[in-house]
């Protein structure tokens, strides 16, 4: 009898197993914070490979999003506790090889099956409680629709401390969207060793680019935004609390992965050196 499943853990029907296997189909509503950080704390969060970005060094993009999510065939949407979850996360600016990309140093998440289905993406999730302020079919006082004046808020905390507040005020259609999480993103896949002696020598260590296909977008309200990021025991993103803010945009993103490209790998480098 084999062990089958994509992730573990592994079972003998393959069922047990806390990510199925790739494709994987999502769709969120995003809220999205344009924002500029400390040039240097953006700097120090960028894994080797990845240059500050020479004209906009600063440039940080913090996200709300309320995702749902499945694999083939869709199963787990009429059994949403696996289909549903929230995000906050930072992409912060920079160069690889002379092209713009994003990289996500912190991210939250509030499901289990999300956060491992992000380690092997590159997304370096921690769990967290995340809330975003809900749209409904219906335009009332609790349900702020998209319309000029709407305020529509996101927060995100882990261990009983507030990591993030977020909060756009509408005021009209964007013309182009979200500036700061536009260029391709690449991230890094780790997974250490626990063999004495060998600590520091990874298993797996790659800097990768996502791929996706199927990617569809709604319409993009922007709007006047506030953001803060606060310090907490064991958490270092504050250090790249924003210096100045711009606009922020809420709308709603699909698309499908079921692949990665490997950019460079870190490990063989290790090996040879
Ligand atoms: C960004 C993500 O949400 C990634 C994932 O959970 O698959």
């Amino acid at each position: 009898m084999s062990l089958n499943g994509y992730s573990l853990p592994r079972s003998p029907l393959g069922e047990a197993n806390l990510v199925p296997a790739p494709p994987w189909h999502y769709v969120g509503d995003f809220l999205v914070i344009d924002y500029w950080a400390d040039p240097e704390a953006v700097a120090a969060v960028l894994p080797p490979g990845l240059e500050p970005l020479p004209d906009d060094p600063g440039a940080c993009a913090a996200l709300f999003v309320d995702w749902q999510s499945c694999s083939d065939g869709g199963e787990e949407l009429t059994d949403p506790s696996r289909s549903q979850y929230k995000e906050f996360f930072v992409v912060v600016n920079a160069l690889l090889d002379g092209e713009q990309v994003t990289t996500c140093p912190y991210i939250w998440v509030d499901q289990d099956f999300a956060l491992a289905r992000g380690w092997v993406q590159g997304f370096p999730k921690k769990l967290g409680d995340i809330w975003i302020t809900r749209a409904f079919d219906l335009n009332v006082t609790a349900a702020p629709g998209l319309a000029a004046g709407s305020r529509i808020g996101g927060t995100c905390s882990a261990r009983g401390r507030r990591l993030a507040e977020g909060c756009v005020t509408l005021t009209g259609p964007s013309d182009g969207g979200p500036v700061h999480n536009d260029a391709p993103l690449v991230n890094v896949r780790y997974f250490p060793r626990l063999a004495a002696g060998r600590h520091e020598s990874p298993a797996v260590h790659e800097l990768v680019r996502a791929k996706s296909y199927d990617r569809s977008i709604s319409q993009v309200w922007e709007g006047d935004a506030e953001l803060e990021l606060f310090a907490a025991p064991g958490e270092e993103h504050a250090a790249l609390a924003p210096t100045r803010v711009g606009k922020g945009y809420r709308f709603t993103f699909a698309y499908t992965i079921d692949d990665l490209e490997s950019v460079r790998s870190y490990a063989a480098e290790e090996v040879s050196s």
